[in-house]
């Protein structure tokens, strides 16, 4: 599936499921029964095996990189015998819409806490940064949400390099899927945590990727680690499609939602509108801008049918 095999393999080191599940090592299985509510809470769908086989490797992985990056930053304060303001490990998470961002990000945050060298751990979506719906609209982007020129960019790098600096009290926008907007008088308030994931589409893009010229730095300059979650593409709108028919009970059916008539929809009218947003919109975003930043990334985790992780490959 990799356009350059041969330089893929230059760059990564492949692992099979089972090869990955073995490197859990000495991880024990920490996670009590309310340990395991948490999880099933953020995704019921997620099964025992998943956070198992991938996700206590990865949390092993993450702990060991982060107590790196924790004592180089002793060193150095040594060295130039002062103390800094503490910095957050930034962990970012692309890839397309639907594929398991978010519960990625959920789960990994509920597992990283877990460790008593960083217990403090936040998540923010890039949701946020998408411009508010009045924006969109005035600049003729309604049907380019998630494309790069859709995102405030300038704000987003000026809320990464915030952190970065070890800034006491940064705040981001937050997005509401319910309104299909910015929420217009509520921030997450971010306070020093210990780490810091940042999941969303476009945390890998630099201007080059895209016909639109955003302005330098870009958000991967502030990442210390970044992720990609792939699947192939027949798989996400599959995805895409049983998510959207999903929500016609859960978020459509509230009054206040943008998208509340479709609630009414059967599942054949449901399942031609969803197929056609992501034909028209998530298909598109994801060959021209998501897909071709994956191979910056530090890990890729790829899933096949049901969610299953079945390959993982990190960088040398
Ligand atoms: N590990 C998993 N096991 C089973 N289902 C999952 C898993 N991860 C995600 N899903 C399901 O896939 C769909 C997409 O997941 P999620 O909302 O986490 O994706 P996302 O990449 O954050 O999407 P978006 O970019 O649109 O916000 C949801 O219906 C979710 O329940
Ligand atoms: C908010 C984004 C861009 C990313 O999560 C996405 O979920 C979205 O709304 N895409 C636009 C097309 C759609 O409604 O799915």
């Amino acid at each position: 599936m990799h356009a350059n095999n041969q330089i893929h393999n230059a760059l990564y080191l492949a692992f099979a499921r089972q090869q990955w599940a073995e490197l859990r090592k000495s991880v024990p299985l920490t996670l009590s029964e309310s340990d395991l509510d948490d999880l099933r809470g953020i995704n019921e769908s997620i099964s025992l095996d998943e956070v198992t086989d991938i996700y206590l490797p990865l949390s092993r992985l993450l702990n060991l990189i982060v107590g790196a990056k924790q004592q180089r930053g002793l060193v150095l304060n040594q060295f130039l015998g002062r103390v800094p303001p503490k910095r957050p490990y930034i962990i970012s998470i692309a890839g397309s819409v639907a594929v398991g961002k978010s519960t990625t990000a959920r789960i990994l945050q509920a597992l990283l806490r877990q460790w008593p060298e960083h217990p403090k751990v936040d998540l923010v979506t890039t949701d946020g940064f998408l411009y508010p719906l009045s924006e969109l609209k005035r600049r003729g982007l309604l049907q380019r949400k998630g494309f790069p020129e859709s995102y405030d960019m300038k704000l987003l790098v000026e809320f990464i390099s915030k952190i970065k600096a070890g800034e006491s009290l940064v705040h981001a926008p937050i997005y509401s899927h319910i309104s299909y907007d910015r929420v217009a008088d509520t921030q997450q308030a971010i306070e020093q945590p210990d780490i810091l994931i940042i999941e969303g589409l476009n945390v890998l893009q630099t201007g080059q990727d895209t016909h639109v010229a955003i302005q330098q730095p870009f958000v991967s300059d502030f990442v210390d680690f970044s992720i990609y979650v792939d699947a192939e593409e027949p798989l996400l709108k599959e995805w895409y499609i049983s998510r959207f028919l999903k929500f016609r009970t859960g978020a459509f059916s509230d009054p206040n939602s943008y998208f509340h008539h479709y609630s009414e929809l059967n599942d054949d009218e449901a399942t031609k509108i969803a197929a056609n947003i992501w034909d028209s919109i998530n298909g598109p975003n994801l060959n021209l801008n998501i897909q071709p930043t994956r191979d910056r990334a530090h890990l890729i985790l790829r899933k096949g049918t049901d969610h299953m992780m079945h390959q993982v490959l990190m960088r040398k």
